[in-house]
């Protein structure tokens, strides 16, 4: 699914009433039965009381017309204008208008008025702000979104919550609404997905509200979020009559004494994502580990006891994924060096190959183009150094992924990988796989893509995709506490299956 920035959004809405000859009033409306349907269905025979809290803009209006539908329906509900301005917007006062024909009559509250009482067990909605936000809520504006957050009532944001920019990150993070659920309209924000912000909109919701669907597919976007469709497309089925052959051979080269799980987990992962063969190139003192741990994959010994060196092998890989677990001694250095300029196969750098890379920048100049690397957001600052925000590191990271050519994919709650200037957002994943290996794990999923013949973007987002899925699967049944890397590779399968459900 797309994610468009403001201005793309205003032309989404401007085209929509054009192209489908209806009013932005109209298009309101539809905003507005969207959120008032979602409201009635989740609250089943519930009607506990409703404070709408609505600005003076479009925002404000959507929430105008929700209180006129949620009166027809017999809610008990209390509207606030937040009045910070006379500049009200032509659908807000037709909004106004219309409730005030229905011989309802909101409160107005400003910078004199006393807060609201809030309760537990009542619903605020939140329609001060949308996207036209342009500068931080203050003064008596931020004490009320303080008092909204304060109180234990449940939140819902309309379109954003207010407070919170599109387009960068916030001044003021103590006046942005905290929802418990967004209903946001049509697309859904890049805001909504980077640590500093996402958990501002809590649960997000989308609401279709029709704007136009050629429009949407033509216009290039910010970033798209990757959903069970999208990873659906990106699939290659097999066929009847291929053998291990057609499958790749992957080489996990990685493990130094006592980690030498990580590469167990990445050539397990990478077995089980579908590869025709691994081998693990390990250092001597990993030989028995492997091969008792994974009979499945072959196993190569550095001369080495205890880190990797430089190593002949008598193969040529599909996919190379190198460092997990390796350490950064100066032989395993020169071993990485050796497989950047003899560029063998297609490489996916993690872990200590990435911290290598880190602490000898000039090596970056050799990465083969569409190279790998899965930094976390640890690994990322020392690649990339300090970044002021989510959205400086978003422009860092696409900077060195256009200057070296290479795909960069940054982990965490929504992996971001970046790939010629564009961004894919993940939408699997879970607070269950924030435990150790499972990096190592999507590194062989990953790195096992790659050598079946997947294109290296598709194989970063696709890995990524059933990475998380495979982590929400085993969740499910184990609960997020229980859950460690190994069910993540345990669950590869079903996640497959899951795409096609
Ligand atoms: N245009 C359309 O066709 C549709 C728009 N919709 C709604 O329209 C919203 C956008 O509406 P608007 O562009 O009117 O903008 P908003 O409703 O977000 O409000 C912007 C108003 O607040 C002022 N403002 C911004 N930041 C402020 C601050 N910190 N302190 C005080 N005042 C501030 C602005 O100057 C402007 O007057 C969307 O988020 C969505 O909710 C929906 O109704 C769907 C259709
Ligand atoms: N809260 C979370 N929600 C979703 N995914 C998560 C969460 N925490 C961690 N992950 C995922 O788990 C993996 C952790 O990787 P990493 O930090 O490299 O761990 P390790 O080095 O222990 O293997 C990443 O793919 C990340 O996206
Ligand atoms: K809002």
């Amino acid at each position: 699914m797309k994610i468009f920035n403001k201005g793309k959004l205003k032309e989404a809405d401007e085209f929509t009433i054009k192209e489908q000859n209806i009013s932005s009033d109209e298009l309101m409306e539809r905003a507005a039965i969207q959120l008032f349907g979602w409201l009635k269905t989740q609250l089943k025979e519930n009607r506990p009381k409703i404070n709408l809290f609505c600005g003076i803009g479009n925002n404000g209006g959507d929430g105008l017309a929700l209180a006129r539908l949620l009166l027809n329906d017999g809610y008990e509900v209390e509207v606030y204008i937040v009045n910070f301005s006379d500049k009200r917007s032509d659908d807000f006062l037709l909004n106004l208008k219309r409730l005030k024909e229905h011989q309802f009559w909101p409160e107005f509250i400003n910078e004199n008025s006393d807060l609201p009482e809030l309760n537990q067990g009542e619903i605020v909605i939140d329609a001060i702000f949308g996207i036209g936000l342009n500068r931080p809520a203050e003064g008596w504006i931020k004490e009320l979104i303080q008092h909204i957050n304060q109180s234990k009532s449940y939140v819902i944001a309309v379109d954003v919550p207010s407070g919170l920019y599109l387009d960068k990150a916030p001044e003021v993070p103590e006046a942005i609404i905290k929802a418990e659920t967004t209903i946001t309209f049509q697309l859904p924000k890049l805001v909504f997905f980077l640590p500093e912000t996402a958990e501002f909109a809590g649960r997000v919701e989308i609401a279709d509200i029709g704007l136009d669907q050629n429009f949407i597919a033509k216009t290039a976007s910010e970033a798209l979020l990757i959903q069970q469709h999208d990873a659906q497309r990106l699939y290659k089925p097999r066929g009847k009559f291929s053998h291990k052959g057609t499958f790749g051979h992957c080489l996990v080269a990685g493990g130094s004494y006592g980690k030498m799980g990580s590469v167990l987990l990445a050539t397990k992962a990478a077995l089980r994502v579908g590869v025709g063969k691994v081998s693990a190139l390990i250092p001597k003192c990993g030989y028995d580990i492997l091969q008792l741990g994974i009979p499945e994959a072959m196993v190569i010994t550095a001369e080495n006891e205890k880190f990797l060196e430089k190593t002949t092998i008598d193969f040529t890989p599909e996919s190379i994924c190198f460092g997990i677990g390796a350490g950064k001694e100066e032989a395993t250095k020169e071993y990485l060096e050796q497989l950047l300029k003899e560029r063998t196969a297609p490489l996916l750098i993690d872990a200590d190959g990435i911290n290598i890379l880190a602490e000898n920048q000039e090596l970056l100049n050799y990465l083969p183009e569409k190279s790998i690397l899965t930094p976390h957001p640890g690994e990322l600052k020392r690649l990339l150094g300090e970044w002021e925000d989510d959205f400086d590191k978003l422009e860092k990271a696409k900077a060195f992924s256009l200057k070296y050519k290479v795909i960069v994919v940054i982990k965490g709650a929504y992996t971001i990988t970046i790939a010629d200037k564009n961004l894919y957002i993940n939408s699997t994943g879970n607070p269950g796989m924030a435990t150790a290996g499972s990096g190592d794990t999507l590194s062989g999923i990953i790195a096992g893509l790659v050598a079946q013949g997947y294109d290296a973007t598709i194989a970063a987002v696709f890995g990524v995709y059933l990475h998380g899925k495979a982590g929400d699967l085993a969740a499910e049944k184990l609960g997020f506490e229980a859950v460690i890397a190994d069910d993540l590779i345990q669950h590869l399968g079903e996640a497959y299956k899951s795409l096609f459900e």
